[in-house]
């Protein structure tokens, strides 16, 4: 049965780039996170001459401690990723995780960085606006972390810097400074292109989905159009071949509709055909291929059924149509149809013009009946005329 689903998801969209820019940013953060812990442990080896060793192995336990509570949830959201437009607490947790984190790196290097060392405070400021660098790109789906991080890796080196009232010390804090400023801007215009390319990307794909659905689907009764249901069944006509499967092919035809639109107006012959639609997607099995392929036409392709079979379903499906009248506001009728029943043996054309030929025979025999094409014995059937209450 054709089951394309209706709604385009535009609904989700903020969702969605939510979603995948949080992704972009896990994946991204995970090898960030890893090769951070390897630039603190060269920090930790470039101070060791000059620094307390118990200082310095307290602040790389702490960065190991945090990068590995990144990891930790990196992996936790990848095995379990949240649903679209839940706000999960994961997402907090990370969040907070990454912040520590930068904290811990930045307001750690000013406790380990040698005081009396320019050499030494200037390779600390080195590596600062290196992280804050990688921050930036690392970051890129999220401005607030951006900007955070950054921040956190740069604000207090500059501002210790500026304490320190010496001239290279002023214009260490400077360039710090200005560095600070230009890599919020970059973050800036980053984060929103990255925001706007990802909107564009799922409104193309909703759009794409909105265009399939209208080639491939019946507005009125919301089953495949002719071109849709000719395309599924000449794949199911070849699948058939290739397994030896039996297929066989229902067309059904209301009677007399051309009566409905005249007498009760074209909105209530809609309503009709909606009303038949609705009777066959009830009916009929989750793998059969359900159109309607011409104005009061439609055709069900079932795959797996022989003629015999089919001729039993189409004779369900004729009776439960004549047995449950159509209520409208005006009042009730009963609709009929007719139908021509095929095997689909060699090529899906030659079924459709079997199964039509069989129809035409309902038709002429007086309608509301079944007719099938080969040496089947149609079931003979009240051959009731219009009959309307
Ligand atoms: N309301 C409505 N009517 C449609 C639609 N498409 C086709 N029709 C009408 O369906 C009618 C088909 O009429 P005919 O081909 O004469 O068939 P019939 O009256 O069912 O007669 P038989 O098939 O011989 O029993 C025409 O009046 C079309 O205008 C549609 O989407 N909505």
């Amino acid at each position: 049965m054709n089951k394309l689903d209706n709604n385009a998801k535009t609904d989700h969209l903020p969702g969605v780039v939510h979603q995948e820019k949080l992704v972009m940013l896990l994946q991204q953060s995970h090898m960030a996170a890893y090769m951070s812990v390897i630039i603190a442990a060269i920090l930790v080896g470039i101070l060791w001459q000059s620094q307390q060793h118990s200082h310095l192995l307290v602040w790389m336990a702490g960065i190991v401690v945090t990068a590995a509570a990144r990891f930790y949830l990196y992996a936790s959201y990848s095995r379990n990723p949240p649903e679209i437009d839940e706000n999960s607490p994961r997402e907090t947790a990370y969040f907070a995780a990454t912040l520590i984190y930068f904290a811990w790196w930045s307001f750690g290097s000013l406790w380990i960085m040698p005081k009396d060392s320019f050499a030494e405070q200037i390779i600390v400021l080195y590596f600062m606006i290196g992280l804050a660098g990688s921050a930036v790109a690392v970051f890129s789906a999220s401005w607030a972390l951006q900007i955070s991080a950054i921040s956190l890796l740069l604000l207090p080196i500059v501002s210790w810097f500026y304490a320190q009232g010496s001239l290279q010390t002023a214009g260490m804090a400077t360039a710090g400074l200005m560095f600070l400023l230009s890599a919020m801007r970059s973050a800036r215009v980053l984060a929103g292109t990255i925001n706007t390319s990802l909107s564009l990307k799922h409104r193309l794909i909703a759009a794409n989905a909105v265009a399939e659905r209208l080639a491939r689907i019946d507005e009125l009764t919301d089953l495949y159009n002719r071109r849709a249901f000719y395309e599924y069944s000449r794949l199911q006509t070849a699948q058939a071949q290739r397994t030896g499967n039996p297929l066989s092919l229902i067309l059904l035809d209301i009677d007399h509709f051309k009566g409905v639109n005249d007498t009760y107006g074209h909105a209530v012959g809609d309503e009709v055909l909606r009303h038949v639609s609705d009777m066959l997607r009830a009916s009929v099995r989750e793998s059969d291929i359900c159109g309607r392929i011409g104005g009061e036409e439609f055709a069900l392709l079932l795959p797996g059924t022989s003629a015999e079979k089919a001729q039993v379903v189409a004779e369900a499906l004729r009776r439960s149509l004549y047995e449950s009248p159509f209520n409208f506001s005006d009042g009730e009728a009963i609709v009929h149809a007719s139908f021509g029943v095929a095997a689909v043996h060699g090529e899906f054309s030659d079924a459709l013009r079997q199964a039509d030929a069989a129809l035409y025979s309902a038709k002429s025999a007086g309608r509301n009946r079944v007719e099938v094409c080969d040496n089947i014995t149609p079931i003979r059937t009240p051959g009731g005329e219009h009959n309307r209450r």
